[in-house]
């Protein structure tokens, strides 16, 4: 008989608004016992995620679960890169932006289907400032908002949005310096993102065109843009076609510099940090084993999600 994998969840109890009881219960309940050895572990503090994943890998683990946002998956994939220890993801944070990337579904049930079925991609990874980020890193607005909502206590879209109004209107783009392999240029940007992956999440698109399977970053820089052009960026998010947008400059590279006039803030997968005046960010190519929905470009995808979520919850409401 073959031996079963080891399977660590580790679970954010502060994540998005969810009640995270729930959740556990499931985990329990629909995890295949036949092919996993499962436990839960619980983080008691921010950045503890990365210690449990840490020690995950120190006892041979084969897969250890993020349960929660795109932060709590930041913890625990850094303990994972360049290791045979492959990522899970039950997505339940404000945004997650990494597992909507991934197609992972955002119910818990279809999320444990994908972890039972186990599909292994190994995928890139980023460096910003020497900090790893799987989703997105950048300065500029998106930097500065990321800090407010730090400091700011409560989490949630609500909160996000509260945030996004009352300190949008007081913040000044700043002018960079973009250096890549072959080009240099100087910008007065609203947001440098690099994207690893293609969206903040909650289906908020900054580079549509992202793979994590390219060993290249999208960079997208928008200048500008004043209240009229506001509607412009913000339906070209939500619709992929931002970098239609004459405000808008894309293209991918491996690695870039950027520097600017003056230290600021800049975030990794919408965690902000203190930076200097120069920040180097690259991407590390097919680094982290990570479980994919093998379903991901089926064009039946949702239907077959929606189908396996109504039968899953049947099962379990038994
Ligand atoms: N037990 C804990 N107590 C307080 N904070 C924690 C705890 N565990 C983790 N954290 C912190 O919670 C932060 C937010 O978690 P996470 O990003 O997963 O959720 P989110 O912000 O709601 O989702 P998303 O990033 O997808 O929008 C993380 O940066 C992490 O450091």
């Amino acid at each position: 008989m073959n031996e079963r994998k080891k399977i660590i969840f580790i679970v954010n109890p502060t994540s998005g608004t969810t009640r995270k009881k729930r959740i556990v219960e499931k985990i329990e309940t629909k995890t295949d016992k036949g092919l996993f050895d499962p436990s839960i572990r619980f983080t008691e503090y921010a950045g503890h995620a990365t210690q449990l994943a840490a020690d995950a890998v120190g006892e041979g683990a084969d897969i250890v679960v993020a349960v929660g946002g795109d932060g709590t998956i930041n913890e625990v994939a850094r303990s994972l890169v360049h290791t045979d220890t492959s990522l899970g993801i039950i997505p339940c944070g404000s945004g997650n932006g990494l597992a909507r990337h991934l197609h992972i579904p955002l119910s818990v049930n279809s999320a444990l289907h994908i972890i039972n079925t186990c599909e292994i991609h190994r995928l890139d990874y980023g460096l910003c400032d020497g900090r790893p980020f799987f989703c997105t890193c950048g300065v500029g607005f998106d930097a500065f908002i990321s800090e407010k909502f730090a400091n700011h206590g409560k989490r949630g879209p609500i909160s996000y949005a509260e945030i996004m109004l009352k300190e949008g209107l007081r913040y000044k783009p700043e002018l960079y310096v973009i250096e890549d392999e072959e080009t240099k240029l100087r910008y007065k940007a609203y947001v440098i993102t690099c994207a690893n992956a293609s969206q903040y999440g909650n289906n908020c698109y900054i580079a549509p065109h992202a793979s994590m399977k390219d060993g290249l970053m999208d960079v997208t820089m928008i200048s500008p843009f004043g209240v009229i052009g506001a509607p412009g960026i913000v339906i070209g998010m939500f619709s992929k076609t931002l970098p239609r947008n004459s405000k808008v400059k894309t293209f991918k590279t491996r690695k870039i510099l950027i520097t600017r006039d003056q230290e600021g803030p800049y975030h990794c997968d919408g965690d902000p940090y203190k930076g200097g005046k120069q920040i180097e960010i690259e991407i590390v190519p097919k680094a982290l084993n990570i479980v994919v929905n093998p379903e991901a470009h089926s064009p039946y995808r949702r239907v077959k999600n929606l189908l396996r979520t109504v039968r899953l919850k049947k099962d379990f409401d038994k």
